[in-house]
């Protein structure tokens, strides 16, 4: 538990209107239900870091939570709004366009979830990103089908459309296999450790060895604007599918088993024991990949090039357009120097710079009606622009520059 701060308590006893989130010194606080959350920390003289400590009004305690998910870096001062009464945007104050904007979920679903298993309180931290990335591919299937063949002709075809989400897993590299590129190849003792801080988004033991998608490994492919592949397993596709990460499902099917240990051995990368102990569990996914409900396709992958090109067309490329180039998803201008507030799902930022003003735009919208995704992983879906307060009024809020 820790100690109350001076202030804080002073701040706790005044009630604001409208506005529920109030700053002094270098914190801010904002009271959601019962539970105020004071979020910052005195770094050095000139910057934050982003702390989290609960106030409990009904026990009159204080606690420091369990923060999942990348914190944001320090910043130079914090803005703060309550969406929802499930996570707090936060507005960081001088920082870069693609980093200013964060949510930390304090009872989101994922929240709710890591409560729950960790029997402490738990906040997650997620980026806000402009717009929409579309949605990840999650592909599944058993040992020696084909899915890292359909994977690597996906992406040789479509190089600037998708990207590989790169697993963690305690196996033994293959002889062509490169760390980091096919797998981070963990120990055991650090991807626990790893696990238990939050950073995956999903985890299994497959064929006896761990494996699991960070959310980091999904970021940085979502981050460059592209869609992001998951070769996961059954029990990940499930996790996936119980997470805030919105994805499409495919399970994909051998002709026959005879053919699947046809491929398996042919792949020479087994032995006879892990071929076998293979085999046994791929009987176990076909069945729960066909009956689950978790897959929204199931392709067989008899022909290759005929799979490939079914696999082309759910994912909507076996157009003209499938080879149109995507752009980095844009990050939001922030000047350093802003106020915040708040309309029904808008927030509005009031930015006081001379520049902006001549251009006759001193207030910037983020619409938060759409957002998508969130913990663990980014906020996506947030909608921005620019209007001008003094001849439009809040009323030309509707009128995207
Ligand atoms: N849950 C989960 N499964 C994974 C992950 N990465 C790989 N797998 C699955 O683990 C299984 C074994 O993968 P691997 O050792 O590469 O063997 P292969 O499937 O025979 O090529 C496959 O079903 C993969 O889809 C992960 O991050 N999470
Ligand atoms: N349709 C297919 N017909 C024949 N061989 C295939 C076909 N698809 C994949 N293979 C071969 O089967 C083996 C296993 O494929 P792989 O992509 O490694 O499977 P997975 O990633 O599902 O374990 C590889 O040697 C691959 O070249």
């Amino acid at each position: 538990m820790g100690e109350a701060p001076a202030f804080v308590v002073d701040d706790l006893l005044q009630n604001q209107d409208g506005f529920d989130s109030k700053s002094k010194g270098c914190k801010i606080t904002t009271t959601i239900g019962d539970k105020t959350y004071v979020i910052g920390g005195e770094n050095d003289e000139s910057t934050l870091s982003l702390e989290v400590q609960i106030f409990d009004e009904a026990t009159g305690n204080w606690a420091t939570p369990i923060v999942l998910g990348a914190k944001p870096s320090s910043c130079k001062g914090l803005s703060a709004v309550s969406l929802n009464d499930d996570r707090i945007l936060i507005v960081k104050k001088g920082s870069t366009p693609d980093d200013c904007i964060w949510f930390l979920e304090v009872d989101t679903w994922f929240v709710r979830e890591q409560k729950k298993i960790q029997g402490t309180d738990v906040v997650a931290w997620s980026k806000g990103a402009r717009g929409y990335a579309e949605k990840p591919v999650v592909i599944s299937g058993p040992s020696g089908v084909g899915k890292g063949t359909l994977i690597s002709m996906l992406m040789k075809e479509f190089p600037s459309m998708f990207g590989f989400s790169v697993s963690h897993t305690t196996r033994a590299p293959r002889c062509m296999e490169k760390d980091g590129v096919h797998y981070h190849f963990t120990e055991r003792s650090v991807m626990e450790k790893d696990l238990k801080d939050g950073k995956f988004l999903e985890h299994a033991l497959v064929h006896g060895n761990l494996y699991g998608t960070s959310i980091e490994a999904v970021e940085v492919v979502t981050d460059t604007g592209k869609r992001c592949i998951l070769d996961i397993d059954v029990q990940g596709a499930r996790s996936v599918k119980a997470s805030s990460l919105e994805a499409i499902f495919i399970f994909i099917c051998p002709p026959s088993m005879e053919e699947l240990e046809t491929r398996l051995r042919s792949r020479g990368t087994e032995t006879e024991e892990q071929i076998l102990k293979r085999l046994q569990n791929a009987k176990k996914e076909m069945e729960q990949g066909q009956s689950s409900g978790i897959f929204d396709h199931i392709l067989y992958n008899d022909n290759l090039d005929e799979c490939y090109e079914s696999l082309k067309k759910l994912l909507g490329l076996d157009g003209a357009a499938a080879a149109t180039l995507r752009s980095a998803p844009q990050g939001i201008d922030l000047p350093a120097d802003h106020s915040v507030s708040k309309m029904d799902n808008k927030i509005i930022i009031n930015c006081g710079t001379a520049e902006l003003k001549k251009a006759s735009k001193n207030l910037i919208v983020l619409d938060v009606s759409s957002l998508k995704g969130g913990a663990p992983g980014r906020t996506r879906g947030l909608d921005v622009y620019a209007i001008d307060s003094f001849s439009d009024g809040l009323n030309g809020i509707n009128q995207p520059s």
